[in-house]
């Protein structure tokens, strides 16, 4: 077309530069309408938080550079910052307000409420792993399967586990004396174990229908929470399309493909064998040992007496919960079923489960009863390898519970494992494996600590870590002592002051079923070899992956020992 007439394509292009620009007017001001509209509705938390102690943040972003670096530098960061103050500390993930608490009296209000009961919105992210599970659903589904799932850990459950803890205590025994006192990580040793005894005992699988697949899901189960944590701590890794866009978005993809491959494969094995007509009878109390089922002796009475010691199972003296109902009943009673089992049972009765929900149980309960359990373990053979003198003493105890025989330990024996029971809560007091816990506050909460109230849509953060070491509660908090554990230490001692379970409501199902495998193999290592360890305590190089865990791993050595009564007879 020639001269001063317009050309189609100029139209067209100027109709849509006119589109944009309309557009761009019209966006701006909405934008910035849905931003004031957002900073008002946040007035209230805005003017709480301004009142909470913390340190300075920058514009916008808060205190997120903060949360940079490996997981080890944000963990020393996070510590080291906390130490300026004293029972709450706020920090701002970008827009998110996050209140820390380590003042018992606080702890307290959040977790024994029945209104806190709710997870902070970062436990999403663990959503396509366990889906709605045990650990992050709330509400009336929480409520319904926590009364299903609690009592499949019940004592008498866990005391028909004995012997299959005993057998894979002994198992990876072996493994470690094929060693021949190297140096290795004992992390990937207690990993595979603790995956193996959670298949044989909750799930119910037997060995013989397994494959080796238990270490490659406890390394997959490690790889993922890596990536949980990046999520936690990388602001940009929170949004669901920038981290379908990153690298860590496959990787996912591939680790919760191993991770539910198993899971998998257990729930099939277990229905076949339901199919087939074998139930849950491992579980039932007529099958407990006989010796288990003797009258009580007095040191048995004694040990439910002393609340801490013997029967505690890592509770602090006086919490009671769900999963203390009715301990004292006699073997015998009531039929209860392991947890698999049950969970099978119940659906097909058509109740309160559906197959994805047991799938999405199943998951939760492999994650949370072997990754706990198997950095609990580390630590604790960590710290006898550096702690020589109190190795000595826990190897008295069992060389004069055991003698010089290799029987199997008995329930009996475990509560008579006093001295070990403290150095395991003093491990977990150092070293909790959950070091926080973290709450979505749906109301505003007032602080009992001090005139701070917490606002209503912040997160609070229990912080299990920091409270386990306030020196107003524990002189000398650094030092392992397995004494601060002693009845009369433990008398005088907020309940809130030592929760590596958690407590209240929504306390760990499998605090029980934890410390009574814990000290079944623990025992079992401590009865055949004597452990040390060439690094020290200020070597360690902590990092919070969702579990606590040591940067450059749990490096110890093994020496087969014999008991003391053999070498006197030797010499
Ligand atoms: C040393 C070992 C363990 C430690 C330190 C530990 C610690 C914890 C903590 C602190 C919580 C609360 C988490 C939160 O609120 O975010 C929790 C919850 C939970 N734990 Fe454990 N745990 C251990 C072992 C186990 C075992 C062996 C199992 C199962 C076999 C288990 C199953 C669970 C479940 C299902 C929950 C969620 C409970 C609920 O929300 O109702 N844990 N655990």
């Amino acid at each position: 077309m020639a001269g001063g007439t317009v050309s189609a394509d100029q139209v067209q292009s100027q109709t849509q530069v006119s589109s944009t620009t309309i557009f761009i007017s019209l966006l701006l001001p909405a934008l910035l309408l849905w931003y004031v509209y957002w900073k008002l509705s946040r007035r209230h938390l805005y003017k709480l938080a301004e009142k909470l102690p913390g340190p300075k943040g920058l514009p916008f972003i808060g205190n997120a550079l903060d949360l940079t670096g490996t997981s080890h530098i944000v963990f020393k960061t996070v510590t080291e910052k906390g130490k300026e103050f004293n029972q709450v500390i706020k920090l701002w993930a970008g827009p998110k307000l996050l209140v820390f608490l380590v003042d018992p009296r606080d702890i307290e209000l959040v977790l024994s409420s029945q209104v806190y009961l709710e997870k902070s919105p970062e436990y999403r992210f663990f959503e396509p792993w366990l889906g709605q599970g045990l650990l992050i659903s709330s509400g009336q589904k929480w409520r319904a399967h926590r009364k299903l799932i609690a009592p499949t850990f019940h004592l008498n459950v866990l005391k028909s586990f004995i012997e299959l803890f005993n057998d894979n205590s002994r198992l990876v025994c072996k493994k470690m004396l094929a060693l021949n006192g190297k140096t290795f990580d004992c992390h990937d040793y207690m990993s595979e174990c603790t995956v193996e005894i959670l298949l044989e005992t909750a799930m119910g699988v037997s060995r013989k229908t397994q494959d080796q697949s238990g270490f490659d899901y406890a390394m997959a189960v490690m790889k993922m929470c890596d990536i949980l944590h990046l999520r936690h701590t990388k602001l940009w890794l929170y949004p669901d399309f920038l981290f379908k866009l990153s690298k860590y978005s496959k990787l996912q993809v591939n680790l919760l493909d191993k991770i539910h491959s198993l899971t998998k494969k257990v729930i099939k094995s277990k229905k076949e064998a339901f199919s087939k007509g074998t139930r849950g009878t491992l579980a039932t109390p007529e099958f407990i040992k006989p010796e288990e089922k003797q009258e009580k002796s007095k040191e048995e009475k004694k040990a439910e007496t002393t609340v801490v010691e013997g029967l505690s199972f890592g509770q602090s003296a006086g919490l009671k919960d769900d999963l203390d109902v009715d301990d004292g009943m006699d073997v015998g009673e009531k039929k209860r079923l392991a947890f698999l089992d049950l969970l099978l049972e119940s659906a097909e009765n058509g109740a309160v489960i559906s197959e994805q929900e047991i799938k999405e149980q199943v998951d939760t309960i492999m994650f949370e009863g072997h990754d706990t359990t198997a950095a609990g373990s580390s630590f604790f053979l960590s710290l006898m390898g550096i702690h020589q003198d109190i190795q000595d003493k826990v190897i008295e105890e069992i060389d004069s519970i055991f003698g010089d025989s290799d029987r199997p330990c008995t329930f009996q024996d475990t509560l008579e494992m006093k001295y070990l029971e403290r150095c395991m809560m003093e491990t977990l007091r150092m070293y909790p494996p959950v070091p926080v816990i973290a709450r979505h506050m749906k109301q505003d909460l007032k602080l009992a600590s001090g005139d701070y109230t917490v606002p209503k849509g912040s997160t609070v953060i229990v912080a299990t870590y920091k409270l386990h070491r306030l020196e107003s509660i524990y002189p000398n908090p650094d030092k392992f002592d397995p004494d601060n554990f002693l009845p009369e230490r433990t008398a005088n001692r907020h309940y809130y002051a030592f929760v590596p379970f958690s407590a209240g409501p929504r306390s760990c199902v499998g605090r029980k079923y934890a410390m009574l495998k814990l000290k079944v193999i623990l025992s079992t290592i401590l009865r055949q070899f004597r452990v040390y360890s060439d690094l020290d305590e200020k070597d360690f190089r902590l990092q919070a992956d969702i579990i606590l865990k040591r940067e450059e791993g749990f490096q110890i050595r093994l020496e087969p020992r014999k008991p003391k009564s053999k070498q006197a007879a030797a010499s």
